[in-house]
């Protein structure tokens, strides 16, 4: 495929880096949790928000870890996300003292749902578009809005012509 996205620009972040940058939010995030600084558990966003969240839990020691799936459809040119698992009810509650990790926030739809469900929780991205900054409450690497990032779980090493073309 040689078209280029709708994207202008594409941010490419190979498995070295993101595991830096979700180091990064992990460090930012010790010691801010609501009972003494301490964290009751990682919630990550499927699918993208598992590796940081992983990369968390594990930085952290936070041993209860859970998941919620959001799944996105789009209806013509609107975005609807919905929750297709929820983590458990008797850990969540309004969300005090949880950490719910996502791989980025674009649009901030996904996290918008989040929010409305566990408004007390800490919400945390490795990269932040500006459209969705304002729902994210830490992250690490900010992008311009058309930007697409590229996660190395969605790519693969592969020959590229030389920059002066071949004979
Ligand atoms: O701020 P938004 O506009 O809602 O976009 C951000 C969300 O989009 C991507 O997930 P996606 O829904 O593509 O699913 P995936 O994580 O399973 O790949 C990404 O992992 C975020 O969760
Ligand atoms: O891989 C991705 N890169 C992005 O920039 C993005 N925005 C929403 N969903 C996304 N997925
Ligand atoms: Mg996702």
């Amino acid at each position: 495929m040689t078209d280029r996205l709708p994207h202008e620009k594409g941010f490419h972040v190979s498995w070295d880096q993101l595991h830096r940058d979700a180091r990064a939010l992990a460090w930012r995030l010790d010691g801010k949790g609501p009972d003494d600084g301490a964290w009751r558990a990682v919630v990550g966003i499927t699918r993208g928000g598992l590796v940081p969240a992983m990369i968390v839990s594990r930085e952290l020691d936070i041993r209860v870890v859970d998941t919620i799936s959001v799944k996105s459809y789009s209806h013509q040119d609107q975005r609807e996300a919905k929750v297709t698992k929820f983590p458990q009810a008797e850990l969540m509650g309004d969300g005090e003292g949880i950490l719910i990790v996502d791989d980025l926030v674009d649009t901030g739809k996904t996290l918008e749902l989040v929010r409305q469900m566990y408004p007390k929780a800490h919400f945390a991205t490795v990269y932040a578009k500006p459209k969705g900054n304002p729902l994210v409450d830490t992250y690490i690497t900010e992008v311009s809005q058309d930007t697409w990032i590229f996660f190395p779980w969605d790519m693969a090493l592969q020959y590229v012509q030389p920059y002066r073309g071949t004979d």
